[in-house]
């Protein structure tokens, strides 16, 4: 029998998407080093940090699609330490300044986004995204008359978090099935949608369905945003990597009574797919609004990642924020 801990029980929870959305996998992550570095009781430096790879690998194993857990990840183990309690002070204070970053880079997305729109839009979004719904509140306290179309986004149905977060701020809202997103494009003014990963490239990798979303928006002439903290940058894909895309329980798609019924029916459950940056007219990041073909630039210069850099991490598993 596996003890749970707080660690692993954050772990567990990002895993069967109790908690979920890149942002708030990332800052749980960081909060959860952080208690787990504070309750090891051992004074060996050695052991202490044995037991900090041991709590990075389970965290880093839950989740392989979103980019900005393995950046919170290194941002929280960037510390060098002769004492368990220096280790511990300096654990904590990359943990705090990470979460404290992280909130702050949303509210930024959120007034930076705001400029996009006007008194009157009607935008879409998918799925469940806290830098999106910054957007979307930032603008409605602004007093923009807005109406924000959410897809229901099958099978999770995020889209029923996101309708609740706009209804409890008054948002004016329309729940649509996944499905209807091209038919009722032509109502839309903006799409707007948060980001898993964005790869050197520009490319977005978001919930599955963006893609579509963003076709759609395409043929129809709207623009087509992504609201992204830079920690969703991938320094990996600087090196040519590709991200993981999460293939998830195939229950979440079919009942095991009707699987019963078809045991030879092959079941596909792609969590994310990735949107082609020509798709994409920008990313609204903390530092700024910005065309996808500045990604590179977001890695190298902001981020100081170097192309050989990028390759140890490779080898290691890991992205890092810094
Ligand atoms: O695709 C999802 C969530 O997928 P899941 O529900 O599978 O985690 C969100 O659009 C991004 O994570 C961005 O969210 P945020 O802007 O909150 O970081």
């Amino acid at each position: 029998m596996i003890l749970m801990t707080a660690l692993t029980e954050t772990a567990e929870k990002i895993k069967n998407m109790e908690i979920r959305g890149a942002g708030k996998i990332a800052r749980s992550a960081a909060e959860a080093m952080k208690e787990e570095a504070l309750s090891i009781k051992t004074k060996d430096i050695k052991e202490f940090n044995r037991r900090m790879e041991d709590a990075y690998n389970i965290l880093y194993s839950t989740r392989p699609t979103a980019v900005s857990l393995p950046n919170a990840l290194r941002a929280v183990m960037r510390y060098k330490a002769d004492t368990v309690e220096d280790a511990k002070t300096a654990i904590a204070a990359n943990a705090d300044a990470f979460i404290s970053g992280s909130e702050n880079a949303v509210k930024k997305i959120g007034e930076i986004g705001a400029h996009r729109i006007k008194d009157g839009d009607t935008i879409m979004t998918h799925c469940n995204s806290s830098a999106a719904f910054a957007i979307f509140e930032t603008a409605y306290r602004q007093g923009k008359d807005i109406n924000v179309i959410a897809t229901e986004t099958r099978p999770r149905q995020q889209g029923y978090v996101t309708v609740d977060f706009l209804q409890k701020s008054g948002i004016p809202t329309t729940l649509i099935l996944d499905s209807a997103v091209r038919y009722t494009m032509k109502k839309v003014d903006l799409v707007i949608v948060g980001a898993d990963a964005v790869t050197v490239n520009g490319s977005l990798v978001n919930k599955v369905g963006t893609s579509q979303v963003a076709l759609a928006a395409n043929e129809a002439r709207v623009g087509f945003v992504c609201a992204a903290e830079t920690y969703k940058f991938s320094p990996r894909t600087l090196f040519g990597e590709m991200v993981e895309i999460e293939e998830r329980d195939p229950t979440e798609v079919l009942c095991n009574e009707l699987r019963a019924k078809w045991p030879n029916l092959k079941i596909s459950n792609p969590a994310f797919d990735i949107t082609p940056h020509k798709y994409i007219d920008m990313i609204i990041t903390e530092i700024g609004a910005i065309s996808p073909e500045m990604a590179y630039w977001v890695i190298k210069d902001k981020l100081g990642w170097e192309l050989e850099e990028a390759a140890e991490a490779s080898m290691r598993g890991c992205d890092d924020e810094n």
